[in-house]
């Protein structure tokens, strides 16, 4: 797992680093270098560094030296001359570098840095880091929009300039990266609202070799899973099993309005391995719901004047619930009375239970003030998984405002920090989805726009569903198994993307790609799709 910091910590970590005997003026030599190194794998003939005022500047300067030594023709433009630089440390590698060969241009027209930036192959966007807030002063603007206008491939150093490093907002303008080698770890805000937009691809540099000691002296707002994260987390299913023993799932969805949901959401369960999935839905869809699903026995429940659950369907769907290994509420029941009543009688059994779209809704519509202060949820025992987006999770936390990753594992963290139970998991769904645990928070790998398509979110709980009822002990921990389900979600996104064209994948095409997507996920997601593709050929052959 890669740890993902707040900028706040990673200048705490700096500290302890110098207290180890690293000092910053090493750091920005360290830093330089990876930089350079990152700039060199793109075998450019030439180079321009473009440097601001601080030491995500003395960043660039170091690199710009090293680049030259190389052989690489480097120009270096920067806002003042060097003996201007406000940041001692900056002010003192831009001086050493100026004394060399890199060409250096102070404050250039824009026209001089048009020409520059058009005879580069690489630029190195070293402007703004950790340091940047509130909008861009000049003359960067000017800067960053030749940048974005005239560059062909630029490489930002720890964070594009104009990107804030804690909500990952960009400015206008902000640096557009192809590539961004960021220090010592990760930020937040590199995976957060516009961060995956405008960073391109990450690149971490450790820059000093102890930091596995020291990086858990700091808060980790979150943990970026990798393939190897995911490798154990499944085990196999044995063979002396039956349909019912290989786990089961009780889907309580569907209402007149949405019957669809529901065939999504137990299907993809039955695809995500469960050997026995039941839909238990109202009355009015529950035969619109029998002929989409032949394999799948559907349970009809009394329904309301609008064809939603009606409060008799509590006793009955409560009695059911224990018979199976999980149990999937939400997908297009709406939030009428009686699927309350629903929702409030399966908190209190003691089947692991997975709560999505109207449950939560539901669930926000029994209490003003968040559910934090909801003893029915904190009273429980069996595992609770809830999969808000964050519409969803805004009104979980009592109006909390939910506009990208930070401010989703803020207002997750909110929720499970209220119970403290180990096996309460909130999964945060968005761009980047979190997995928010009492203990962790992590980022399984991300899948593409194109699962931004109706039905998606049903799709994904089904095989939540599946994972949790075919999962025969105690898992590791419930957010490392919500993970692994978010990345065989993401795993079909590419799959589909890539088969069906990124603009025309519908939530159908994910479920029939779940199989697929499970060897993708244990191959390392993005990878994942030529073993995909192998098998696909392998089939044909
Ligand atoms: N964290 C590490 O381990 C290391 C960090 N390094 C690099 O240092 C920068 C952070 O440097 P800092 O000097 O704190 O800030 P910046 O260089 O990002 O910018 C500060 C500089 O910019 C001016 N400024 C701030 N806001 C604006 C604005 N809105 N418009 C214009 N100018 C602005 C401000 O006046 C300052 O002068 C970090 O990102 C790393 O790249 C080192 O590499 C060592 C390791
Ligand atoms: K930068």
């Amino acid at each position: 797992m890669k740890p993902i910091l707040e900028t706040e910590a990673v200048r705490r970590l700096e500290d302890l680093i110098e207290q180890e005997g690293t000092s910053k003026a090493e750091l920005m030599e360290l830093a330089g270098e990876f930089a350079a190194s990152i700039v060199e794998a793109r075998s450019p003939k030439r180079v321009l560094v473009v440097t601001g005022f601080g030491n995500n500047g003395g960043d660039g300067w170091v690199a710009a030296d090293i680049l030259q030594h190389k052989g690489i023709h480097v120009d270096l433009v920067t806002p003042v001359e060097p003996d201007e630089i406000p940041s001692p440390l900056a002010r003192h590698v831009a001086r050493r570098t100026a004394g060399r060969d890199v060409t250096v241009i102070v404050g250039p027209s824009r026209d001089e840095l048009v020409a520059l930036l058009e005879k580069s192959d690489v630029v190195v966007d070293a402007i703004l880091g950790t340091g940047f807030s509130g909008t861009v002063r000049a003359p960067f603007p000017i800067w960053i929009r030749a940048i974005n206008e005239h560059a062909s491939d630029v490489v930002s150093i720890d964070i594009p300039s104009g990107l804030n490093a804690e909500t990952g907002k960009a400015a206008d303008p902000c640096v557009s990266a192809d590539a961004t080698a960021t220090m010592i770890a990760t930020k937040i805000g590199l995976y957060s609202a516009d961060g995956p937009e405008y960073a391109g691809e990450v690149v971490c540099g450790e820059l000093y070799s102890g930091l596995s000691e020291l990086i858990g002296e700091v808060d980790h707002v979150a943990e970026f899973i990798e393939a190897s994260d995911l490798e154990t987390v499944l085990k196999e299913i044995p063979s002396a099993v039956n349909k019912y023993s290989r786990g089961s799932v009780l889907v309580v969805a569907g209402s007149s309005t949405y019957p669809g949901a529901a065939m999504l959401a137990a299907k993809a369960a039955a695809r995500a391995g469960a050997g026995y999935v039941s839909v238990v839905a109202p009355e009015t869809c529950a035969n619109l719901i029998r002929m989409a699903l032949p394999t799948v026995p559907v349970i009809a429940a009394p329904a309301d004047g609008r064809g939603s659950f009606g409060a008799a369907a509590r006793s009955m769907i409560v009695e059911l619930a224990p018979k199976y290994s999980c149990v999937l509420a939400g997908p297009g029941i709406t939030d009428a009375a009686g699927c309350m009543q629903v929702v409030t009688g399966l908190l209190e059994t003691e089947v692991p239970l997975i709560l999505d779209a109207d449950a939560l809704n539901c669930l926000a519509r029994m209490t003003i003030d968040g559910i934090d202060s909801m003893p029915e949820l904190y009273r429980r025992e069996a595992p609770l998984i809830m999969t808000p987006h964050h519409k969803e999770l805004s009104r979980l936390a009592g109006g909390a405002s939910v506009e990208e990753l930070a401010s989703a594992i803020d207002a997750a963290r909110t929720i499970v920090w209220a119970g403290g139970s180990s096996n309460m998991v909130v999964v945060a769904k968005g761009p980047v989805t979190a997995a928010v645990g009492v203990e962790r928070v992590l980022l399984p790998p991300a899948g593409p726009a194109a699962l931004a398509t109706a039905g998606s979110g049903d799709v994904l709980a089904g095989i939540i569903a599946g994972i949790v009822a075919t999962t025969r002990e105690e898992p590791e921990s419930w957010e490392l198994l919500c993970s692994y389900a978010v990345a065989v979600h993401s795993a079909t996104g590419i799959a589909a993307a890539a088969s069906m064209g990124p603009r025309s994948v519908i939530a159908t095409d994910l479920i029939d790609l779940i199989g697929p997507a499970f060897d993708m996920v244990e191959a390392g997601v993005e990878d994942g799709l030529d073993v995909v593709a192998a098998s696909a050929e392998e089939e044909e052959a």
